[in-house]
């Protein structure tokens, strides 16, 4: 089994490359599929596996999608297959997202329940029941959502009861194509949310108000496919910044939209990190050598995220006194807290609270990614113990970051990434 080996306590220095963003690229790439006449090549794609296997599933359905040097070339003017089956769909939540897209073409569809991380239950009743005002009619077939419309899908006013992203997104793009203006109430207000609306008005569409609560969709005839640069990854570079600041370490990070930051950052600051602005889209990340404890509540944006939770609980069991991090998007993401107090942090988890006091050193040990950041999130802690720190289970981390232990060795960490078993049996006797 392949793992990461960190030995802790080196300082980092120089910088880092952040790249495109996961979250924006993976609807992005379900848009394209609304596309009858064009092909759309997208840049700044990253190298991850959950790209792989939206590609797959892309093709599965019929899409002509070829990668190369950051790109993906997506061709789907071809006659679409509407049934996405579990074995493609289970791999990842996004795959969700093909559901609007084909049901704006074709009136039909036929989606597995989704995958992705777990770390809650995750259900999609506001993707079924905006959809539903837009004229679909759903049952479930063995565990499958199949929709169908009668003719084309019609503009309604819809209001979410919570601002879920997937729901926003993937009404979004139901009402690219469908007959009439739809409104949308309480959707997301994420940076990917304004991406994806970006790429569907370059393609010929009408949508307005991204990135506020309130989206208005002026559906048209037909999309075509064209070229669009995805966002810098957000979290990804919020992990770096951690990076910096667990080790008390000066870095810079490339490519950032610090609007894109602004709960992160102001948390940071908190802490007496300070986050400055460079030439360019670069960030430099300034720690103190203390720091100092912070309340934190994940919020929907422009909240402090919860893909940042597990990677600032890392920083906040190495901040002397008492901090308290409030989950409130998911209730199940809290299972990295065992494998953090596997490496000594002290935190005691009441419902959604998790109470933190600050330990003086971290100990090196063997621990489990539960989910995606879970991983990135014991890597920094890894980086801040004493001795070896050896992170197993890296199909989590290979969904949402590209060559991190590549990026943080460049940065000066000493870490490794290996299946050799007895290099991480000796790691974790060895101090
Ligand atoms: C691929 C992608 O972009 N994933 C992101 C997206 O996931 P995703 O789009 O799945 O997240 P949502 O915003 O939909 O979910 C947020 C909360 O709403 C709930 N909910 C959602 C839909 C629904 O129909 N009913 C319902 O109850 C979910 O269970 C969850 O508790 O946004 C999350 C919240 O910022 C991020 O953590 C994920 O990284
Ligand atoms: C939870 C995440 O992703 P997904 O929604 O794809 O599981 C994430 O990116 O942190």
């Amino acid at each position: 089994m392949e793992s990461i080996i960190v030995k802790g306590g080196t300082r980092l220095s120089g910088s880092v490359k952040i790249e495109g963003s996961k979250n924006a690229v993976l609807p992005v790439m379900t848009a394209s599929l609304l596309a009858e006449k064009g092909v759309s090549t997208l840049n700044n794609v990253p190298l991850l596996s959950d790209v792989d296997n939206l590609s797959n599933l892309l093709k599965y359905l019929g899409a002509d999608v070829n990668r190369s040097d950051g790109s993906v070339r997506v061709d789907a003017t071809g006659k679409l297959d509407c049934n996405a089956p579990f074995d493609l769909v289970s791999k990842m939540r996004a795959s969700m997202l093909v559901m609007g897209p084909m049901l704006a073409r074709y009136g039909y569809c036929n989606v597995a329940m989704p995958g992705g991380c777990a770390i809650g239950s995750r259900p999609v009743e506001q993707h079924i029941k905006g959809l539903e005002k837009m004229g679909v009619t759903f049952r479930t077939v063995d565990g499958s959502f199949e929709g169908t419309a009668d003719g084309r899908l019609q503009g309604a006013k819809v209001y979410l009861d919570f601002p879920s992203v997937g729901a926003t997104q993937n009404l979004i793009m139901a009402a690219s194509l469908a007959e009439g203006t739809t409104h949308l109430e309480n959707v997301a207000r994420e940076p990917e949310i304004e991406d994806l609306a970006n790429y569907i008005n370059a393609m010929g569409g009408n949508v307005k108000g991204a990135g506020t609560g309130h989206i208005t969709i002026e559906g048209v005839e037909s999309l075509q496919g064209t070229e669009h640069t995805v966002i810098p990854d957000r979290i990804e570079a919020g992990t770096f910044m951690i990076a910096g600041a667990i080790t008390k370490s000066e870095i810079v990070l490339e490519n950032v939209m610090t609007d894109h930051l602004t709960a992160l950052i102001s948390k940071l600051e908190e802490t007496g990190v300070r986050i400055v602005p460079e030439d360019g889209k670069n960030v430099r990340v300034i720690p103190p050598e203390q720091l100092k404890a912070i309340q934190v509540k994940t919020m929907p944006h422009p909240g402090f995220p919860t893909d940042m939770q597990s990677q600032m609980m890392a920083l906040l069991t190495t901040i002397d006194g008492v901090s308290i991090i409030t989950e409130t998007i998911f209730e199940n993401r809290f299972m990295h807290v065992e494998e953090f107090s596997n490496m000594g942090a002290d935190i005691d988890l009441q419902e959604n609270h998790a109470i933190i006091k600050g330990v003086k050193k971290l100990q090196g040990g063997r621990v489990k990614a539960t989910d995606l950041r879970a991983a990135a999130a014991l890597i920094l802690a890894g980086l801040a113990a004493d001795g070896y720190t050896v992170v197993t289970e890296l199909k989590h981390l290979d969904r949402g970051y590209v060559d991190f232990h590549k990026k943080l060795e460049k940065l000066g960490a000493d870490i490794e990434r290996t299946s050799d078993d007895t290099a991480q049996r000796s790691a974790v006797t060895q101090k």
